[in-house]
Protein backbone atom coordinates (compact mmCIF):
# COMPACT_ATOMS: atom_id res chain seq x y z
CA UNK A 1 0.00 0.00 0.00
CA UNK A 2 2.69 2.63 1.42
CA UNK A 3 4.64 1.92 -2.30
CA UNK A 4 1.80 2.50 -4.33
CA UNK A 5 1.10 6.15 -1.99
CA UNK A 6 4.76 6.91 -3.39
CA UNK A 7 4.35 6.26 -6.54
CA UNK A 8 0.85 8.36 -6.75
CA UNK A 9 3.08 11.22 -5.29
CA UNK A 10 5.83 10.87 -7.83
CA UNK A 11 3.52 10.69 -10.53
CA UNK A 12 1.92 13.72 -9.89
CA UNK A 13 4.89 15.12 -9.08
CA UNK A 14 6.89 14.63 -12.40
CA UNK A 15 4.36 13.20 -14.86
CA UNK A 16 1.48 15.91 -14.90
CA UNK A 17 3.36 19.10 -14.26
CA UNK A 18 5.35 17.74 -17.85
CA UNK A 19 1.72 17.39 -19.34
CA UNK A 20 0.62 21.25 -17.79
CA UNK A 21 3.80 22.83 -19.33
CA UNK A 22 4.03 21.19 -22.31
CA UNK A 23 0.86 20.22 -23.76
CA UNK A 24 -1.59 22.17 -22.26
CA UNK A 25 0.30 25.06 -22.28
CA UNK A 26 -0.33 25.25 -25.85
CA UNK A 27 -4.47 24.85 -26.52
CA UNK A 28 -6.37 27.54 -26.81
CA UNK A 29 -8.57 27.33 -23.54
CA UNK A 30 -12.38 27.21 -24.69
CA UNK A 31 -11.25 23.87 -27.52
CA UNK A 32 -9.19 21.92 -24.89
CA UNK A 33 -12.67 22.47 -22.60
CA UNK A 34 -15.19 21.35 -25.74
CA UNK A 35 -12.22 18.54 -26.62
CA UNK A 36 -11.57 17.67 -22.91
CA UNK A 37 -15.32 16.84 -22.31
CA UNK A 38 -16.08 14.36 -25.38
CA UNK A 39 -12.69 12.73 -24.99
CA UNK A 40 -13.79 12.40 -21.42
CA UNK A 41 -17.29 10.93 -22.57
CA UNK A 42 -15.91 8.38 -24.78
CA UNK A 43 -13.31 7.35 -22.09
CA UNK A 44 -16.41 6.73 -19.86
CA UNK A 45 -18.26 4.93 -22.84
CA UNK A 46 -15.35 2.72 -23.52
CA UNK A 47 -14.85 1.92 -20.11
CA UNK A 48 -18.51 0.90 -19.29
CA UNK A 49 -18.82 -1.25 -22.82
CA UNK A 50 -15.00 -2.94 -22.60
CA UNK A 51 -16.17 -4.80 -19.16
CA UNK A 52 -18.09 -7.52 -21.78
CA UNK A 53 -14.68 -8.30 -23.46
CA UNK A 54 -12.61 -11.10 -22.09
CA UNK A 55 -9.85 -9.29 -20.89
CA UNK A 56 -6.23 -10.76 -18.95
CA UNK A 57 -7.01 -9.82 -15.34
CA UNK A 58 -5.91 -6.75 -13.81
CA UNK A 59 -6.45 -4.58 -11.21
CA UNK A 60 -9.86 -2.50 -10.96
CA UNK A 61 -9.24 1.27 -13.16
CA UNK A 62 -11.18 4.65 -12.63
CA UNK A 63 -12.65 6.18 -15.28
CA UNK A 64 -10.30 7.77 -17.74
CA UNK A 65 -7.14 7.69 -16.19
CA UNK A 66 -7.37 3.72 -15.62
CA UNK A 67 -4.82 2.63 -13.99
CA UNK A 68 -2.19 5.44 -15.06
CA UNK A 69 -2.09 6.98 -10.77
CA UNK A 70 -0.92 3.73 -9.37
CA UNK A 71 1.91 2.02 -11.85
CA UNK A 72 4.82 3.22 -10.43
CA UNK A 73 7.65 5.35 -11.90
CA UNK A 74 10.13 3.22 -9.96
CA UNK A 75 10.35 -0.29 -9.32
CA UNK A 76 7.84 -0.74 -11.75
CA UNK A 77 9.34 -4.57 -12.27
CA UNK A 78 8.43 -4.94 -8.41
CA UNK A 79 5.25 -3.70 -8.67
CA UNK A 80 4.24 -5.76 -12.01
CA UNK A 81 5.43 -9.11 -9.79
CA UNK A 82 3.81 -7.86 -6.84
CA UNK A 83 0.23 -7.67 -9.30
CA UNK A 84 0.79 -11.30 -10.68
CA UNK A 85 0.83 -12.57 -7.33
CA UNK A 86 -2.78 -11.82 -7.34
CA UNK A 87 -3.90 -11.75 -10.33
CA UNK A 88 -1.73 -14.35 -12.35
CA UNK A 89 1.16 -13.96 -14.50
CA UNK A 90 -0.91 -11.96 -17.23
CA UNK A 91 -2.21 -8.79 -16.01
CA UNK A 92 -4.13 -6.27 -18.04
CA UNK A 93 -3.68 -2.28 -16.72
CA UNK A 94 -4.74 0.71 -18.72
CA UNK A 95 -3.69 4.01 -19.26
CA UNK A 96 -5.93 7.06 -20.47
CA UNK A 97 -7.46 4.56 -22.29
CA UNK A 98 -4.51 2.28 -23.84
CA UNK A 99 -4.11 -0.94 -23.44
CA UNK A 100 -1.62 -2.53 -21.47
CA UNK A 101 -0.50 -6.43 -21.29
CA UNK A 102 2.30 -7.00 -18.95
CA UNK A 103 3.96 -10.43 -19.10
CA UNK A 104 5.69 -12.34 -15.82
CA UNK A 105 5.86 -16.14 -16.72
CA UNK A 106 8.53 -17.38 -19.73
CA UNK A 107 6.08 -19.65 -21.16
CA UNK A 108 3.47 -16.25 -22.07
CA UNK A 109 6.48 -14.60 -23.35
CA UNK A 110 7.78 -17.03 -25.70
CA UNK A 111 4.44 -17.80 -26.74
CA UNK A 112 3.72 -13.59 -27.70
CA UNK A 113 6.82 -11.76 -28.19
CA UNK A 114 8.84 -14.88 -29.77
CA UNK A 115 6.47 -16.98 -31.37
CA UNK A 116 3.97 -14.57 -32.44
CA UNK A 117 6.38 -11.86 -32.95
CA UNK A 118 5.20 -10.66 -36.21
CA UNK A 119 2.65 -9.41 -34.40
CA UNK A 120 4.75 -8.01 -31.51
CA UNK A 121 7.49 -6.27 -32.73
CA UNK A 122 6.70 -2.68 -32.96
CA UNK A 123 6.63 0.15 -30.63
CA UNK A 124 4.08 2.43 -29.87
CA UNK A 125 4.32 5.51 -32.34
CA UNK A 126 5.41 8.67 -30.73
CA UNK A 127 4.71 11.78 -32.15
CA UNK A 128 7.09 13.92 -30.02
CA UNK A 129 9.47 12.08 -29.74
CA UNK A 130 9.24 9.87 -32.78
CA UNK A 131 7.82 11.98 -35.61
CA UNK A 132 9.78 14.50 -34.86
CA UNK A 133 12.16 14.57 -32.37
CA UNK A 134 14.02 11.93 -34.27
CA UNK A 135 12.21 12.15 -37.78
CA UNK A 136 11.14 8.70 -37.71
CA UNK A 137 14.49 7.49 -37.90
CA UNK A 138 15.43 6.80 -34.64
CA UNK A 139 15.94 2.71 -34.39
CA UNK A 140 14.38 2.29 -30.75
CA UNK A 141 10.92 4.03 -31.55
CA UNK A 142 10.64 3.18 -35.36
CA UNK A 143 7.44 0.57 -35.84
CA UNK A 144 7.97 -2.54 -37.19
CA UNK A 145 8.16 -2.59 -41.07
CA UNK A 146 11.17 -2.23 -43.48
CA UNK A 147 12.98 0.74 -42.53
CA UNK A 148 13.91 -1.02 -38.86
CA UNK A 149 14.79 -4.57 -40.62
CA UNK A 150 16.92 -1.90 -42.56
CA UNK A 151 18.65 -0.20 -39.60
CA UNK A 152 18.81 -3.49 -37.49
CA UNK A 153 20.40 -5.13 -40.31
CA UNK A 154 23.09 -2.70 -40.13
CA UNK A 155 23.57 -3.16 -36.41
CA UNK A 156 24.34 -6.73 -37.30
CA UNK A 157 26.19 -6.11 -39.49
CA UNK A 158 28.73 -4.65 -36.85
CA UNK A 159 27.68 -5.92 -33.94
CA UNK A 160 26.94 -9.63 -34.36
CA UNK A 161 28.87 -12.04 -32.42
CA UNK A 162 31.56 -12.80 -34.89
CA UNK A 163 32.28 -8.81 -35.94
CA UNK A 164 32.37 -7.82 -31.97
CA UNK A 165 35.78 -9.84 -32.02
CA UNK A 166 37.12 -6.92 -34.32
CA UNK A 167 36.36 -4.56 -31.28
CA UNK A 168 38.46 -6.72 -28.23
CA UNK A 169 41.46 -4.55 -28.62
CA UNK A 170 39.32 -1.30 -27.67
CA UNK A 171 37.65 -3.36 -25.10
CA UNK A 172 40.81 -4.33 -23.35
CA UNK A 173 42.56 -1.01 -23.91
CA UNK A 174 39.36 0.82 -22.42
CA UNK A 175 39.59 -1.57 -19.30
CA UNK A 176 43.06 -0.99 -18.89
CA UNK A 177 42.46 2.68 -18.37
CA UNK A 178 39.93 1.75 -15.92
CA UNK A 179 42.27 0.01 -13.78
CA UNK A 180 45.22 2.41 -14.49
CA UNK A 181 42.35 5.15 -12.67
CA UNK A 182 41.66 3.09 -10.17
CA UNK A 183 45.11 2.37 -8.87
CA UNK A 184 45.69 5.95 -8.62
CA UNK A 185 42.08 7.29 -7.68
CA UNK A 186 39.58 4.80 -5.71
CA UNK A 187 36.97 8.10 -4.78
CA UNK A 188 35.82 8.46 -8.36
CA UNK A 189 35.38 4.81 -9.00
CA UNK A 190 31.56 5.46 -9.83
CA UNK A 191 32.82 7.52 -12.53
CA UNK A 192 35.16 5.51 -13.57
CA UNK A 193 33.10 3.08 -14.70
CA UNK A 194 30.51 5.26 -16.35
CA UNK A 195 33.19 6.48 -18.32
CA UNK A 196 34.91 3.09 -19.40
CA UNK A 197 31.35 2.38 -20.74
CA UNK A 198 30.71 5.52 -22.45
CA UNK A 199 34.33 5.74 -23.91
CA UNK A 200 34.48 2.47 -25.12
CA UNK A 201 31.24 2.91 -26.84
CA UNK A 202 32.73 6.19 -28.09
CA UNK A 203 35.71 4.20 -29.62
CA UNK A 204 33.99 1.75 -30.64
CA UNK A 205 31.61 3.56 -32.73
CA UNK A 206 33.63 6.66 -34.00
CA UNK A 207 37.25 5.21 -33.20
CA UNK A 208 37.80 8.26 -31.09
CA UNK A 209 38.04 9.04 -27.29
CA UNK A 210 36.45 12.40 -25.80
CA UNK A 211 38.51 15.50 -25.75
CA UNK A 212 39.63 16.91 -22.64
CA UNK A 213 36.95 19.88 -22.62
CA UNK A 214 34.68 17.38 -22.27
CA UNK A 215 32.16 18.77 -25.42
CA UNK A 216 31.36 15.76 -27.00
CA UNK A 217 30.48 13.76 -23.61
CA UNK A 218 27.67 16.52 -22.47
CA UNK A 219 26.37 17.01 -25.42
CA UNK A 220 25.99 13.20 -26.27
CA UNK A 221 24.79 13.21 -22.37
CA UNK A 222 22.23 16.09 -22.39
CA UNK A 223 21.17 14.12 -26.59
CA UNK A 224 20.35 10.93 -24.11
CA UNK A 225 18.52 12.20 -21.07
CA UNK A 226 16.50 14.86 -22.64
CA UNK A 227 15.49 11.99 -25.29
CA UNK A 228 14.79 9.62 -22.84
CA UNK A 229 12.59 11.90 -21.02
CA UNK A 230 10.61 13.10 -23.79
CA UNK A 231 10.07 9.48 -24.84
CA UNK A 232 7.67 8.58 -22.23
CA UNK A 233 4.21 8.20 -23.84
CA UNK A 234 3.19 10.73 -21.07
CA UNK A 235 5.47 13.17 -21.77
CA UNK A 236 3.80 15.17 -24.01
CA UNK A 237 0.02 15.23 -24.37
CA UNK A 238 0.10 15.21 -27.74
CA UNK A 239 1.31 11.65 -27.34
CA UNK A 240 -2.34 10.57 -25.41
CA UNK A 241 -4.47 12.85 -28.19
CA UNK A 242 -2.69 12.11 -31.14
CA UNK A 243 -5.23 14.51 -32.81
CA UNK A 244 -3.39 17.44 -30.63
CA UNK A 245 -0.95 17.55 -34.20
CA UNK A 246 -3.28 18.62 -36.34
CA UNK A 247 -2.86 22.06 -34.54
CA UNK A 248 -1.08 25.14 -36.33
CA UNK A 249 2.49 25.54 -35.21
CA UNK A 250 1.53 28.65 -33.44
CA UNK A 251 -0.90 26.71 -31.22
CA UNK A 252 1.46 23.88 -30.83
CA UNK A 253 4.87 25.27 -29.64
CA UNK A 254 6.03 21.42 -28.26
CA UNK A 255 6.82 21.05 -31.98
CA UNK A 256 8.94 23.54 -32.75
CA UNK A 257 10.41 22.52 -29.47
CA UNK A 258 11.09 18.67 -30.61
CA UNK A 259 12.36 19.83 -34.49
CA UNK A 260 14.20 22.16 -32.78
CA UNK A 261 15.93 19.33 -30.97
CA UNK A 262 16.06 16.94 -34.46
CA UNK A 263 18.42 19.76 -35.89
CA UNK A 264 20.97 19.73 -32.71
CA UNK A 265 21.14 15.62 -32.79
CA UNK A 266 21.02 15.52 -36.44
CA UNK A 267 23.88 18.07 -36.46
CA UNK A 268 25.76 16.36 -33.57
CA UNK A 269 25.47 12.79 -35.21
CA UNK A 270 26.12 13.76 -38.72
CA UNK A 271 29.51 16.01 -37.75
CA UNK A 272 30.81 12.51 -35.45
CA UNK A 273 29.99 10.46 -38.59
CA UNK A 274 31.76 12.67 -41.31
CA UNK A 275 34.95 12.70 -38.89
CA UNK A 276 35.11 8.92 -39.77
CA UNK A 277 34.63 9.49 -43.40
CA UNK A 278 36.93 11.83 -43.31
CA UNK A 279 39.79 10.05 -41.88
CA UNK A 280 39.01 7.27 -43.85
CA UNK A 281 39.30 9.31 -47.45
CA UNK A 282 42.48 10.42 -45.43
CA UNK A 283 43.42 6.58 -46.27
CA UNK A 284 43.25 5.38 -42.51
CA UNK A 285 42.18 2.24 -41.38
CA UNK A 286 39.64 2.62 -38.89
CA UNK A 287 38.16 -0.62 -37.19
CA UNK A 288 35.02 1.08 -36.00
CA UNK A 289 31.12 0.77 -36.63
CA UNK A 290 30.78 4.07 -38.19
CA UNK A 291 33.36 2.99 -40.56
CA UNK A 292 31.59 -0.01 -41.24
CA UNK A 293 28.15 1.59 -41.86
CA UNK A 294 30.18 3.90 -44.03
CA UNK A 295 31.67 0.48 -46.42
CA UNK A 296 28.79 -1.51 -46.03
CA UNK A 297 25.95 1.88 -47.27
CA UNK A 298 26.58 0.38 -50.71
CA UNK A 299 24.27 -2.85 -50.03
CA UNK A 300 22.39 -0.80 -46.78
CA UNK A 301 21.29 2.29 -49.03
CA UNK A 302 20.53 4.32 -46.17
CA UNK A 303 20.65 7.96 -46.09
CA UNK A 304 22.73 10.55 -44.26
CA UNK A 305 20.41 11.34 -41.23
CA UNK A 306 19.37 7.55 -40.99
CA UNK A 307 23.12 6.66 -41.01
CA UNK A 308 23.67 9.05 -38.40
CA UNK A 309 20.72 8.47 -35.99
CA UNK A 310 22.13 4.73 -36.47
CA UNK A 311 25.49 5.44 -35.48
CA UNK A 312 24.50 7.47 -32.40
CA UNK A 313 21.69 5.01 -31.15
CA UNK A 314 24.30 2.36 -30.82
CA UNK A 315 25.91 5.19 -27.51
CA UNK A 316 22.60 5.94 -27.08
CA UNK A 317 21.16 2.15 -26.64
CA UNK A 318 24.43 0.75 -24.66
CA UNK A 319 26.17 3.01 -22.69
CA UNK A 320 24.09 3.01 -19.06
CA UNK A 321 22.84 -0.58 -19.61
CA UNK A 322 26.85 -1.14 -19.58
CA UNK A 323 28.10 0.85 -16.71
CA UNK A 324 24.91 -0.45 -14.94
CA UNK A 325 25.63 -4.37 -15.18
CA UNK A 326 29.32 -3.46 -13.93
CA UNK A 327 27.80 -2.17 -10.98
CA UNK A 328 25.59 -4.70 -10.00
CA UNK A 329 28.54 -7.28 -10.78
CA UNK A 330 30.37 -5.01 -7.60
CA UNK A 331 27.45 -5.33 -5.67
CA UNK A 332 26.72 -8.89 -5.81
CA UNK A 333 30.09 -9.52 -5.13
CA UNK A 334 30.12 -7.45 -1.70
CA UNK A 335 26.97 -9.63 -0.63
CA UNK A 336 28.79 -12.79 -1.46
CA UNK A 337 32.69 -12.47 -1.30
CA UNK A 338 33.14 -16.23 -1.92
CA UNK A 339 32.07 -15.94 -5.51
CA UNK A 340 34.68 -13.05 -5.99
CA UNK A 341 37.21 -15.09 -4.42
CA UNK A 342 36.72 -18.38 -6.84
CA UNK A 343 36.74 -16.48 -9.27
CA UNK A 344 40.27 -15.22 -8.42
CA UNK A 345 41.51 -18.21 -8.03
CA UNK A 346 40.21 -19.53 -11.18
CA UNK A 347 41.79 -16.46 -12.97
CA UNK A 348 44.72 -16.66 -11.02
CA UNK A 349 45.77 -20.27 -11.92
CA UNK A 350 45.06 -19.19 -15.74
CA UNK A 351 47.39 -16.20 -16.29
CA UNK A 352 49.43 -17.01 -13.03
CA UNK A 353 49.14 -15.33 -9.66
CA UNK A 354 52.12 -13.13 -9.86
CA UNK A 355 50.60 -9.94 -11.42
CA UNK A 356 52.96 -9.97 -14.89
CA UNK A 357 50.20 -10.51 -17.06
CA UNK A 358 46.13 -9.46 -17.22
CA UNK A 359 43.96 -11.86 -18.79
CA UNK A 360 42.28 -11.26 -22.13
CA UNK A 361 39.42 -12.48 -24.17
CA UNK A 362 41.93 -14.90 -25.25
CA UNK A 363 41.42 -16.35 -21.64
CA UNK A 364 37.68 -16.55 -21.89
CA UNK A 365 37.14 -20.22 -22.62
CA UNK A 366 39.17 -21.08 -19.67
CA UNK A 367 37.59 -19.53 -17.49
CA UNK A 368 33.81 -20.84 -16.62
CA UNK A 369 33.29 -19.80 -13.13
CA UNK A 370 33.59 -15.91 -14.29
CA UNK A 371 31.92 -16.50 -17.18
CA UNK A 372 29.21 -17.87 -14.97
CA UNK A 373 29.55 -15.24 -12.63
CA UNK A 374 28.64 -12.50 -15.26
CA UNK A 375 25.94 -14.75 -16.15
CA UNK A 376 24.62 -14.58 -12.81
CA UNK A 377 24.76 -10.55 -12.73
CA UNK A 378 22.89 -10.43 -15.64
CA UNK A 379 20.00 -13.31 -13.73
CA UNK A 380 20.19 -11.74 -10.60
CA UNK A 381 19.31 -7.84 -11.00
CA UNK A 382 19.23 -7.05 -15.08
CA UNK A 383 19.61 -3.76 -15.53
CA UNK A 384 16.71 -3.51 -18.00
CA UNK A 385 14.30 -5.06 -15.55
CA UNK A 386 11.24 -4.41 -17.51
CA UNK A 387 11.86 -5.03 -21.90
CA UNK A 388 11.26 -2.31 -23.86
CA UNK A 389 7.45 -1.63 -24.79
CA UNK A 390 6.53 -3.77 -27.40
CA UNK A 391 3.28 -2.88 -29.40
CA UNK A 392 0.76 -4.97 -30.92
CA UNK A 393 -0.36 -4.68 -34.56
CA UNK A 394 -3.80 -6.31 -34.55
CA UNK A 395 -6.31 -7.89 -32.53
CA UNK A 396 -5.11 -11.37 -31.14
CA UNK A 397 -6.61 -13.86 -28.95
CA UNK A 398 -4.36 -15.87 -26.27
CA UNK A 399 -5.26 -18.30 -23.24
CA UNK A 400 -8.97 -17.04 -23.93
CA UNK A 401 -8.38 -13.74 -23.67
CA UNK A 402 -8.89 -10.43 -25.67
CA UNK A 403 -5.60 -8.74 -26.80
CA UNK A 404 -6.64 -5.73 -29.11
CA UNK A 405 -4.66 -4.60 -31.02
CA UNK A 406 -2.03 -1.63 -30.60
CA UNK A 407 -1.57 -3.38 -26.89
CA UNK A 408 1.44 -2.13 -24.96
CA UNK A 409 3.19 -5.40 -24.20
CA UNK A 410 6.30 -5.29 -21.69
CA UNK A 411 7.52 -8.38 -20.52
CA UNK A 412 9.33 -8.44 -16.86
CA UNK A 413 12.98 -9.66 -17.40
CA UNK A 414 13.16 -9.28 -13.95
CA UNK A 415 10.02 -11.59 -12.54
CA UNK A 416 11.61 -14.13 -15.15
CA UNK A 417 14.59 -14.36 -13.51
CA UNK A 418 13.09 -14.34 -10.29
CA UNK A 419 10.77 -17.05 -11.25
CA UNK A 420 11.82 -20.40 -8.70
CA UNK A 421 10.75 -22.39 -11.62
CA UNK A 422 13.35 -22.05 -13.90
CA UNK A 423 15.88 -20.50 -11.68
CA UNK A 424 15.83 -22.23 -8.11
CA UNK A 425 16.32 -20.03 -4.87
CA UNK A 426 16.02 -17.10 -7.27
CA UNK A 427 17.21 -14.92 -4.84
CA UNK A 428 20.46 -16.26 -3.77
CA UNK A 429 23.25 -14.99 -5.64
CA UNK A 430 24.80 -18.00 -7.06
CA UNK A 431 27.08 -18.51 -10.23
CA UNK A 432 27.22 -21.98 -9.55
CA UNK A 433 23.59 -22.42 -11.21
CA UNK A 434 25.63 -21.60 -14.66
CA UNK A 435 29.01 -23.21 -13.88
CA UNK A 436 29.86 -25.56 -16.29
CA UNK A 437 33.77 -26.22 -16.02
CA UNK A 438 33.69 -29.26 -19.31
CA UNK A 439 31.45 -26.95 -21.64
CA UNK A 440 32.87 -25.44 -24.48
CA UNK A 441 32.90 -22.04 -24.10
CA UNK A 442 32.49 -19.08 -26.23
CA UNK A 443 31.92 -15.07 -26.07
CA UNK A 444 28.44 -15.93 -27.32
CA UNK A 445 28.17 -18.36 -23.91
CA UNK A 446 27.84 -15.08 -22.12
CA UNK A 447 24.40 -14.23 -23.29
CA UNK A 448 22.88 -17.62 -22.89
CA UNK A 449 20.40 -19.51 -20.43
CA UNK A 450 18.68 -15.77 -19.07
CA UNK A 451 16.79 -12.91 -20.47
CA UNK A 452 18.89 -9.28 -19.88
CA UNK A 453 19.06 -8.65 -23.47
CA UNK A 454 14.94 -9.41 -24.12
CA UNK A 455 13.56 -12.43 -25.76
CA UNK A 456 13.55 -14.54 -28.44
CA UNK A 457 16.55 -15.36 -30.91
CA UNK A 458 19.08 -17.73 -28.73
CA UNK A 459 17.49 -20.68 -30.37
CA UNK A 460 19.54 -23.21 -31.81
CA UNK A 461 18.06 -22.25 -35.41
CA UNK A 462 18.13 -19.23 -35.01
CA UNK A 463 21.34 -18.64 -34.56
CA UNK A 464 22.48 -21.19 -37.50
CA UNK A 465 20.40 -18.65 -39.16
CA UNK A 466 22.00 -16.10 -37.85
CA UNK A 467 25.47 -16.96 -38.88
CA UNK A 468 23.73 -17.37 -42.91
CA UNK A 469 22.35 -14.63 -43.10
CA UNK A 470 21.63 -10.69 -41.52
CA UNK A 471 18.84 -12.14 -39.52
CA UNK A 472 19.42 -10.69 -35.59
CA UNK A 473 16.17 -11.44 -34.56
CA UNK A 474 13.24 -8.91 -34.49
CA UNK A 475 13.80 -7.12 -31.13
CA UNK A 476 16.05 -8.12 -28.78
CA UNK A 477 19.40 -5.77 -28.21
CA UNK A 478 21.31 -5.73 -31.32
CA UNK A 479 24.17 -4.91 -29.37
CA UNK A 480 23.97 -7.97 -27.20
CA UNK A 481 27.20 -9.42 -27.68
CA UNK A 482 29.27 -6.30 -27.48
CA UNK A 483 27.42 -5.83 -24.28
CA UNK A 484 28.10 -8.88 -22.47
CA UNK A 485 32.07 -8.74 -23.83
CA UNK A 486 31.99 -5.58 -22.16
CA UNK A 487 30.96 -6.31 -18.60
CA UNK A 488 32.95 -9.43 -18.68
CA UNK A 489 36.62 -7.78 -19.51
CA UNK A 490 36.27 -5.43 -17.32
CA UNK A 491 34.91 -7.44 -14.03
CA UNK A 492 37.47 -10.09 -14.71
CA UNK A 493 40.12 -7.49 -15.05
CA UNK A 494 38.58 -5.41 -11.67
CA UNK A 495 39.37 -9.16 -9.98
CA UNK A 496 42.54 -9.64 -11.49
CA UNK A 497 44.16 -6.40 -10.43
CA UNK A 498 42.09 -5.74 -6.95
CA UNK A 499 40.62 -7.00 -3.83
CA UNK A 500 37.05 -5.73 -3.83
CA UNK A 501 35.67 -5.27 -0.56
CA UNK A 502 32.68 -3.29 1.50
CA UNK A 503 34.29 -0.24 3.37
CA UNK A 504 34.11 -0.32 7.46
CA UNK A 505 32.76 1.83 9.81
CA UNK A 506 33.94 3.30 12.77
CA UNK A 507 33.63 -0.01 15.10
CA UNK A 508 35.21 -2.14 11.63
CA UNK A 509 31.97 -3.67 10.56
CA UNK A 510 31.26 -3.81 6.63
CA UNK A 511 29.08 -1.70 5.26
CA UNK A 512 26.97 -3.54 2.82
CA UNK A 513 25.21 -2.15 -0.21
CA UNK A 514 21.37 -2.92 -0.20
CA UNK A 515 20.41 -4.73 -3.60
CA UNK A 516 16.59 -3.73 -3.02
CA UNK A 517 17.87 -0.38 -3.11
CA UNK A 518 18.30 1.03 -6.80
CA UNK A 519 17.27 3.66 -8.60
CA UNK A 520 17.20 4.86 -12.65
CA UNK A 521 20.45 4.60 -14.21
CA UNK A 522 20.12 7.40 -16.27
CA UNK A 523 19.04 9.75 -13.12
CA UNK A 524 22.67 8.79 -11.42
CA UNK A 525 24.21 9.31 -14.73
CA UNK A 526 22.75 13.06 -15.26
CA UNK A 527 23.11 13.86 -11.42
CA UNK A 528 26.94 13.18 -11.65
CA UNK A 529 27.42 15.78 -14.66
CA UNK A 530 25.39 18.21 -12.63
CA UNK A 531 22.78 18.53 -14.80
CA UNK A 532 18.72 18.50 -13.96
CA UNK A 533 17.43 15.26 -12.43
CA UNK A 534 14.30 13.53 -13.89
CA UNK A 535 13.02 10.63 -12.33
CA UNK A 536 11.02 8.17 -14.63
CA UNK A 537 11.82 6.55 -17.79
CA UNK A 538 10.10 4.50 -20.81
CA UNK A 539 12.25 2.36 -20.53
CA UNK A 540 13.20 2.29 -17.41
CA UNK A 541 16.92 0.97 -16.19
CA UNK A 542 18.01 0.29 -12.80
CA UNK A 543 21.60 0.31 -11.24
CA UNK A 544 22.36 -0.03 -7.60
CA UNK A 545 21.90 2.86 -5.58
CA UNK A 546 25.03 4.96 -4.11
CA UNK A 547 27.09 2.08 -2.33
CA UNK A 548 31.11 2.21 -0.89
CA UNK A 549 33.13 -0.39 -2.56
CA UNK A 550 37.24 -0.43 -1.76
CA UNK A 551 39.76 -2.07 -3.86
CA UNK A 552 42.72 -3.21 -2.87
CA UNK A 553 45.61 -3.41 -6.09
CA UNK A 554 46.68 -7.39 -5.25
CA UNK A 555 50.22 -6.63 -5.48
CA UNK A 556 52.93 -3.91 -6.35
CA UNK A 557 53.63 -6.18 -9.29
CA UNK A 558 49.74 -5.66 -10.71
CA UNK A 559 49.70 -2.49 -10.01
CA UNK A 560 53.47 -2.14 -12.10
CA UNK A 561 51.75 -3.95 -15.01
CA UNK A 562 49.23 -1.90 -15.53
CA UNK A 563 50.97 1.40 -15.75
CA UNK A 564 52.79 -0.44 -18.14
CA UNK A 565 50.25 -1.69 -20.32
CA UNK A 566 48.69 1.41 -20.17
CA UNK A 567 51.81 3.68 -20.62
CA UNK A 568 52.02 1.82 -23.91
CA UNK A 569 49.49 2.72 -26.62
CA UNK A 570 50.10 -0.47 -28.53
CA UNK A 571 49.44 -2.92 -25.81
CA UNK A 572 45.83 -3.92 -24.41
C1 LIG B 1 24.59 -4.75 -20.50
C2 LIG B 1 24.24 -4.00 -21.50
C3 LIG B 1 22.91 -4.05 -22.23
C4 LIG B 1 21.71 -4.59 -21.84
C5 LIG B 1 21.39 -5.35 -20.56
C6 LIG B 1 20.76 -4.33 -22.91
C7 LIG B 1 19.44 -4.75 -22.90
C8 LIG B 1 18.51 -4.40 -23.86
C9 LIG B 1 17.11 -4.73 -23.82
C10 LIG B 1 16.44 -5.56 -22.73
C11 LIG B 1 16.53 -4.20 -24.92
C12 LIG B 1 15.04 -4.24 -25.30
C13 LIG B 1 14.73 -5.45 -26.12
C14 LIG B 1 13.25 -5.48 -26.52
O1 LIG B 1 12.71 -4.49 -26.97
O2 LIG B 1 12.64 -6.54 -26.38
C15 LIG B 1 17.56 -3.52 -25.67
C16 LIG B 1 17.34 -2.84 -26.85
C17 LIG B 1 18.35 -2.22 -27.58
N1 LIG B 1 19.70 -2.24 -27.30
FE1 LIG B 1 20.57 -3.04 -25.68
N2 LIG B 1 21.39 -3.64 -23.90
C18 LIG B 1 22.71 -3.46 -23.54
C19 LIG B 1 23.70 -2.85 -24.28
C20 LIG B 1 23.57 -2.39 -25.56
C21 LIG B 1 24.64 -1.92 -26.41
C22 LIG B 1 26.13 -1.90 -26.01
C23 LIG B 1 24.08 -1.49 -27.57
C24 LIG B 1 24.72 -0.93 -28.81
C25 LIG B 1 25.98 -1.01 -29.11
C26 LIG B 1 22.64 -1.69 -27.46
C27 LIG B 1 21.72 -1.37 -28.43
C28 LIG B 1 20.35 -1.55 -28.30
C29 LIG B 1 19.37 -1.04 -29.27
C30 LIG B 1 19.68 -0.21 -30.52
C31 LIG B 1 18.12 -1.47 -28.79
C32 LIG B 1 16.76 -1.21 -29.46
C33 LIG B 1 16.44 -2.38 -30.39
C34 LIG B 1 15.11 -2.23 -31.10
O3 LIG B 1 14.30 -1.41 -30.71
O4 LIG B 1 14.90 -2.99 -32.08
N3 LIG B 1 22.38 -2.26 -26.24
N4 LIG B 1 18.76 -3.67 -25.01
Amino acid sequence: MSAVLTTFSNFTKTDWSTLAQEGVSSVPGGALAVFGTSLGLAYVLKYVFSKKDKYAPGPSQVPFFGNALEIPTQYTWRYFAKLSEKYGPMIRLTIAGGEMLVLNKLEDIDEILVKRSGNYSSRKPLIYAGKYRSGDKRLVLLPYGPLLKKQRAAFFQMLNAKMVGGYEHIQERGTMKLLAKLTGDQTGAYLSIKNYAAETLLNLVYAKAFGSDGKDLRTLLGILESFVTDMHPRAYLVDTFPVLDYLPNALALWRQKAKKMHEVEVEFYTRLLMEVKGRMDKGENLECFAARLWEDNEKNQLDLTTLAYVAGSAFEAGTDNTAGTILWFLVAGLLNPHTLKKAQEEIDRVVGADGYAAPTFQHLDQLPYCVALIKETFRWMPVAPVSAPHHSLKEDEYKGYRIPANTTVISNIWAVHHDDSLYPDPFTFNPDRFYKPDAKLRAESLNEEHYGFGFGQLSPMLLILQRLTSYSGRRTCPGQYLASKSVFIAAVRLLWAFNIEPPVDASGKPILPDPARCRNGLTAYVHVMHVACWTSSNFPNSEPDTFGVVMKPRSDIHVQTIKQVWSDPTSA
